[in-house]
């Protein structure tokens, strides 16, 4: 104990984290949060209902401004696809809003804080793969089923009714346990800062998402993710800044190079009183000379590769990004797949650079439940920035949550409506009648949400364990359903057989371990390392696996004939020109979305962790280069998905600024006008015929004499 009297405390720079105990030994204390919120319970009801019923007025009001004055039809085909001509830019952002969950806020700092440099790392990189390919499968579906609603209507017109129903089940645990983890993160969070009871927090969160969602059906929601991500990434913007360059606290890379040393020094003292179990405290178990600035770190590793199979269940298996792909116009798919990914990718690797690896820096007494739970952001928030940044990182949160929280909503609705209403009860549905169910699902869900958070808090289960354990349920469908669109001898009969196994062999593999190694199966044995890599790579290997071994002895050889067949419920007339959809062009789409999907999964899966081993324990310098990296990716990131989707719709903004500022009663002349024309074309299709015959090639003259009207004279 000598030592620890000596020492206290250990770090000035992290006094007030310890004090002298009566008894004259150094004592750290406890928790960072103690149970005692910092802010008052009046701040968190308001940013959860202010901010809901924001959104939820607001986004509705840019749906009913867009259907005045750019003239939308909101017909059921509009609720589900968005009228299936969303931009890249638009697209990217709302990849990168879907994506960014409570845990790419929270659980990427929770694992540079367990392994250093290396978890923020592989928290990005294993889930931005996913994303870069599934622009590969964005592009086939414009290709092979051009006018599906959902993944599921794929699944069925290929393989038949019993694997639907197969995967039906699999898109539903998916949206479940992304959505579990959603509101895990939020109400951990909400209640940690601001004291708002955890149960009511799992009910409320879901409320505004519910209203905007039922309003505006997925336009909504796309509008929304837009506002999300500003927010998400400018609030991003400021924790780099603050940790790189402008807190007193920290403010350089290389005070938290330095700190990152001191902290995981071999002579630190980390017994009782003046360390806990549990909290960040010398060496670290499994990194390279114990350090945290080094990737040469096992834990670290292992974390990286159960993420990535987990995350390519969270992608491919999540309706949510079938029915982005559905939405995108053919030329903006996989170009918004891959910018989005690379945006993405800074969310969670710059703010938990900066975040996660500021909590180890400022030597925070965070506990392991803390962190398991998603408290270390919130923690270094608060230890730089007191209230203000605890505000901060609430918005940033409610922002992920409620716009990945609504993006569930979609695609569990459409999956009720039509994979199960449209398929099962009413095949002849009108689109009156799949817009009321659209909307009944999305309230449903929206209460189920709030009832399941409920149910897992009480168990106590924690962010952290679920997102360890969704690629054990989810992750054998992943190879099935990329063979689905892209490999033509895959059979039905695999595709029932190699999900299902998968998943239940995961499950006993994962749980036998926990009890072979620990000797008894609990929250805390499944929830480690050893049992989670196990199971997450048996669920994705023998799903693949038996459907592939399946497929070569009983080859479907199959032309996606069916799928082509897929019907829409109202016949919409497309404002795409028909070059969007010519083979040639999807299929250049393909080829540079497989190249440059590919190539940067090589680079940041292998060549980036590779080139970095040699420099072992990381020098200042390197640090240094590396801080650069992450503040550089997430400052031009940042930029780019706010200035995009700006950009590409500046004519649709000017028109609507326009139809605001002109006379009302002419707008509606127009409309009406607008109306009386549609309903003649639709009894006269000749006369339609002929207009989008002069449509077109008014539109080719346009393009082969762009300048005419400029020309010298
Ligand atoms: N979306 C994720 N895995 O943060």
């Amino acid at each position: 104990m000598a030592s620890s009297q000596e020492n206290c405390p250990p770090f000035e720079f992290a006094a007030k984290y310890y004090s002298a105990a009566s008894s004259g030994s150094c004592a750290r204390q406890s928790s960072f949060f103690g149970g005692k919120p910092v802010l008052n319970q009046g701040v968190g009801y308001s940013v959860i209902l202010g901010f809901g019923a924001f959104f939820a007025f607001f986004t509705s009001f840019l749906v009913w401004l867009e259907k005045r004055y750019v003239g939308s039809r909101h017909t059921s085909e509009w609720f589900n696809t968005a009228g299936r001509n969303v931009k890249t830019g638009l697209i990217a952002s709302v990849i990168v809003s879907q994506w960014t969950w409570a845990a790419t806020i929270l659980q990427s700092s929770n694992v540079a804080w367990q392994y250093g440099v290396s978890g923020p790392f592989w928290y990005a990189s294993g889930a931005t793969v996913q994303v870069l390919l599934f622009g590969v499968m964005a592009i086939e579906i414009k290709r092979k089923a051009p006018n599906a609603h959902t993944v599921c209507e794929i699944v069925k017109a290929r393989w038949g009714t019993a694997a639907h129903l197969v995967f039906l089940t699999f898109c539903f645990l998916t949206n479940t346990i992304v959505t579990a983890m959603l509101l895990l993160g939020g109400s951990a969070v909400v209640n940690a800062l601001t004291g708002v009871n955890i149960y009511a927090a799992s009910f409320l969160i879901p409320l505004g998402v519910i209203v905007y969602t039922l309003a505006g059906g997925l336009k909504a929601t796309f509008l929304a993710s837009y506002i999300h991500s500003v927010i998400v990434h400018v609030v991003l913007v400021i924790f780099v800044y603050l940790v790189y360059t402008a807190s007193s606290e920290l403010g350089s890379p290389t005070v938290v190079y330095d700190r990152l040393l001191e902290v995981a020094s071999k002579s630190r003292v980390c017994e009782e009183p003046l360390s806990h179990d549990g909290q960040s405290c010398g060496p670290v178990h499994g990194n390279y000379k114990g350090s945290y600035l080094t990737m040469l770190s096992s834990g670290g590793l292992v974390f990286g590769i159960i993420n990535i199979v987990g995350n390519f269940g969270t992608v491919f298996v999540d309706n949510g990004y079938w029915v982005s792909a559905i939405a995108a116009r053919p030329s903006s798919t996989h170009k918004g797949y891959l910018l989005g990914g690379l945006v993405w990718f800074a969310v969670p690797f710059s703010l938990a650079t900066s975040l996660g690896l500021g909590a180890l820096a400022l030597d925070l007494p965070i506990t392991a439940s803390e962190a398991s739970h998603g408290l270390v952001p919130p923690a270094t928030a608060i230890a730089l920035m007191g209230k203000g940044g605890s505000v901060l990182l609430l918005t940033m949160l409610f922002m992920a949550v409620t716009s990945a929280g609504s993006s569930e909503l979609i695609a569990v609705s459409s999956l009720c409506t039509y994979d199960i209403y449209r398929t099962y009860i009413n095949p002849d549905a009108s689109g009156k009648q799949i817009l009321k169910v659209s909307r009944g699902v999305v309230l449903a869900f929206g209460c189920f949400m709030g009832i399941l958070a409920v149910i897992l808090n009480k168990a106590g289960v924690s962010l952290g364990w679920m997102y360890l354990a969704m690629g054990v349920f989810v992750g054998s469908a992943v190879i099935p359903i990329a063979f689905m669109l892209l490999w033509s001898k895959a059979n039905a009969i695999g595709a029932i057989l190699g999900p299902t196994m998968g998943c239940i062999l995961g499950i006993i593999t994962w749980l036998s371990i926990a009890r072979v190694e620990y000797g008894r199966v609990n929250l805390d044995t499944t929830g480690r390392n050893a049992p989670m890599l196990a199971g997450n790579l048996v669920s994705i290997l023998v799903g693949g696996a038996v459907h592939a071994v399946c497929s070569l002895l009983w080859p479907q050889n199959y032309e996606w004939d069916t799928t082509k067949k897929i019907t829409m419920v109202e016949k919409e007339k497309s404002e795409l020109p028909a070059e969007e959809f010519k083979e040639e062009k999807l299929v250049r789409a393909k080829a540079w979305i497989v190249k440059w999907g590919v190539g940067f999964t090589i680079v940041i899966v292998l060549l980036w962790p590779l080139l970095s081993l040699p420099a072992g324990r990381f020098s200042k310098g390197y640090f240094t280069f590396w801080a650069i990296i992450a503040i550089a990716w997430g400052t031009i990131g940042s930029a780019v998905i706010i200035i995009l989707p700006l950009m590409e719709s500046w004519k649709t903004i000017q028109s609507v600024v326009l139809g605001m500022f002109t006379n009302d009663r002419l707008m509606e002349k127009v409309e009406e006008l607008n109306f009386k024309l549609h309903t003649i074309m639709l009894a006269m299709p000749e006369a339609e015929r002929l207009y989008l015959l002069e449509k077109e090639k008014a539109k080719k003259k346009d393009v082969s004499e762009p300048d005419d009207h400029i020309a010298p004279s």
